[in-house]
């Protein structure tokens, strides 16, 4: 049986990949660790809250004593670190708090790690570290970092520290760097499931500046099976870039939204920009598919319709974010 520690389970990402693994390995076992703080959601996984090969653990990586505490108590075959603060507008408004879960909390798990010599430790980064791309050009894993946000500077310094522990103790690290995610459990802060939220309540959609501002859209679930190949595949001290293939303008995915809820377009509502808002990621995808043997599936139209459907079809758990039901008993 392989043990698998994942940190920030219980949020969008986390909790995907730990469904995506559930389901594809009889002989794993997972601790699931999450501080439960907004972002973090129990309803994510409450369908494996009672199987054996499950076990959640409320737990805050910014406390060294209480990593050092599950770490102590069991030996893992692998950590795979998706616990962070995300969202890059609230990082304007409170930056302290990127600093201390994104920097901090990752320099404990590597600490412990390093301590119980764990033999895989995936950092789950993102392209945002590269900074910003004009109208051309694609990220490398050999593009230097110059992060432009307080989030994507804290990420960044996360990666920094990982590949120091591998540079200078040997922990085996592999940083993966995605690019954005969509698809079911995502936050509604987020992009996607703002336009889809508020159109299904005939509300104004915010777009940033002139909304000509591009992303390279990833399905939450291709990247789940990256990071999977990344454990299985991933050579210890590399980084490897996951990108969608998918890059769009952000009126470009609103209007495929709109178009897909026939809801009309006078939605669209343009707004103050974003500081220091970066124009455009995309990804050079050649790395990871020659040594992952990975490349995304989902076709962006497919996703989104598959998205859109995830939240027509699952109004309980947004209502219980909306309505904050969701935080209960913390
Ligand atoms: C929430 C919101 C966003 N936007 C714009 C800002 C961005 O250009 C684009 C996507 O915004 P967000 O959904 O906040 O995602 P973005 O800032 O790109 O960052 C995401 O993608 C990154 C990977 O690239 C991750 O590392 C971050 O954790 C994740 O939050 O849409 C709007 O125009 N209106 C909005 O209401």
């Amino acid at each position: 049986m392989r043990k698998l520690l994942v940190t920030g389970g219980m949020g969008f990402i986390g909790s995907n990949f730990i469904l995506h693994m559930l389901s594809r390995y009889d002989d794993l076992h997972i601790t699931n660790i999450d501080a439960l703080t907004y972002a973090g959601n129990p309803d994510n996984l409450s369908d494996i809250a009672h199987s054996d090969a499950y076990r959640f653990v409320r737990a805050d990586i910014t406390d060294a004593e209480q990593v050092g505490r599950i770490f102590a108590e069991n030996p893992f075959d692998g950590v795979v670190h998706f616990a962070a603060e995300s969202h890059v507008d609230r990082s304007i408004v409170h930056p302290e708090a990127f600093v201390r879960a994104n920097v901090l909390g990752t320099f404990h798990l590597l600490e412990a790690a390093r301590r119980y010599e764990t033999p895989k430790f995936i950092h789950v980064s993102t392209d945002e570290v590269y900074g910003t791309l004009g109208d051309t050009g694609y990220f490398t894993e050999q593009s230097p970092l110059m992060p432009n946000s307080p989030y994507s500077a804290s990420k960044a310094g996360s990666d920094l520290l990982a590949r120091s522990y591998a540079q200078t103790y040997g922990l085996p690290v592999i940083i993966t760097r995605c690019s954005n995610n969509y698809g079911p459990r995502q936050f509604p802060e987020k992009l996607i499931p703002t336009i889809i939220l508020r159109a299904l309540h005939d509300e104004p959609i915010p777009i940033y500046g002139d909304g000509t501002h591009v992303r390279d859209w990833l399905y939450v679930m291709d990247h789940c099976a990256a990071i999977d190949a990344a454990l299985r595949r991933g050579i210890a001290g590399e980084v490897y870039n996951i990108g969608g293939h998918h890059e769009r303008t952000n009126l470009e995915v609103t209007r495929m939204v709109l178009q897909e809820l026939r809801k009309p377009e006078s939605l669209i509502t343009f707004v103050a920009d974003r500081l220091g808002h970066d124009k455009r990621y995309a990804i050079d995808p050649a790395k990871t598919e020659r040594e992952l043997g990975w490349r995304p599936g989902k076709e962006l139209e497919q996703g989104m319709k598959e998205t859109i459907m995830w939240y027509v079809t699952n109004r309980s758990w947004w209502e219980r974010v909306r309505s904050g039901a969701y935080l209960e008993g913390r």
